[in-house]
């Protein structure tokens, strides 16, 4: 369980991602701070703020700018791409559809994972079969979303290597047969804004999104700038706030990195509840080891013994 932080941290993450791929990445002394200061962050709140990112601001600005325009179209646009068994539950998702811990979710969304085909990862994949499906407007939507998934997906790889040696491993413990071919999932998310007078939006304290914790290894939370909606439990059970920083990300883990780390460190309990008058985008990015990854995993792969060792 996290622990009782009040805040949390905010990590500029850029001497890791100069040295990401050097050889004595392990030996670098502003490499070895980074690495610290996740090594706190994932032992404490399981949460941090990324900066120094390298990921044009110009970017995450305007795929919430299109993803507030996609929302933005009557219903009728919208299910269009609508998300079903048969698109391997890739899109649209209206208010209410998306359910947490049996309640449903005052949010839309748009689902987009890894292009799964037939037969990849041998049956266990077919559930998943498929590819995305975008709007057609904004045009320039699929474009942008997918520049977008390559630079967090870029981004959550070099992190995980942060990772990997805060845990004691080596860079690239997380990649090969466990992350080396990583899944993802993209939510583009819309919380209605509260109404003040029990209008026909939303009413004050309707969850946008009910407690829970993510499943993957890492997430990257793109969050509107001027509200104040996300929140993370601490182990008291209060909810601090994870208040917009702009150009960062909110990154979190994940429970499958709760296994990984052999419970080293934990996945947070966090929810969502937009009592502002405006309407709140969210884009999430979920990073995950590769698909069949599970079924060949042996367990642990980091000890305390590992963790003991100096970096
Ligand atoms: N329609 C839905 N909810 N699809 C699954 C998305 C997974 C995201 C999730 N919060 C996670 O734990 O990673
Ligand atoms: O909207 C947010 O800030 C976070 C959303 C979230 O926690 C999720 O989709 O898993
Ligand atoms: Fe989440």
């Amino acid at each position: 369980m996290a622990t009782d932080f009040k805040f949390i941290p905010v990590i500029d993450v850029s001497p890791l991602l100069e040295k990401w791929d050097h050889p004595n990445i392990a030996q670098d002394e502003g490499v070895a701070q980074v690495v610290k200061q996740l090594d706190q962050a994932c032992r404490d709140a399981g949460f941090f703020y990324v900066k120094g990112h390298g990921i044009p601001v110009s970017l995450m600005k305007e795929i919430k700018n299109i993803a507030r325009e996609y929302f933005h179209q009557p219903y009728e646009e919208k299910i269009e791409i609508k998300l079903s068994a048969e698109t391997g539950y890739r899109g649209y998702q209206r208010i209410g559809e998306n359910i947490t811990k049996g309640k449903p979710d005052i949010h839309e969304a748009i689902d987009c994972y890894r292009e799964v085909k037939h037969g990849m990862y041998g049956g266990l994949g077919d559930v998943m079969q498929g590819s995305n499906i975008w709007p057609t407007n904004p045009p320039n939507f699929k474009q942008l979303m997918e520049e977008y998934i390559d630079r967090c997906t870029d981004l959550s790889r070099k992190i995980m290597r942060g990772i990997a040696l805060a845990l004691g491993g080596s860079a690239d413990e997380m990649e090969g047969d466990i992350g080396g071919d990583p899944f993802w999932v993209l939510r583009i998310i819309g919380y209605p804004a509260a109404s003040i007078s029990n209008g026909h939006d939303k009413a004050h304290d309707d969850v946008g999104c009910g407690a829970h914790t993510d499943y993957g290894l890492l997430t990257l939370v793109n969050q509107d700038d001027d509200i104040v909606a996300l929140q993370v439990r601490n182990k008291s059970g209060e909810w601090i706030s994870a208040p917009p920083i702009p150009g960062t990300f909110v990154c979190n883990i994940g429970d499958m990195l709760k296994i990984l780390s052999n419970g080293i460190y934990e996945s947070t309990l966090h929810r969502v509840i937009n009592n502002s008058p405006k309407y709140r985008v969210c884009v999430a990015y979920f990073y995950e080891p590769n698909f069949d990854a599970g079924s060949r995993a042996t367990g642990c792969v980091f000890t305390e013994d590992w963790w003991h060792q100096e970096f």
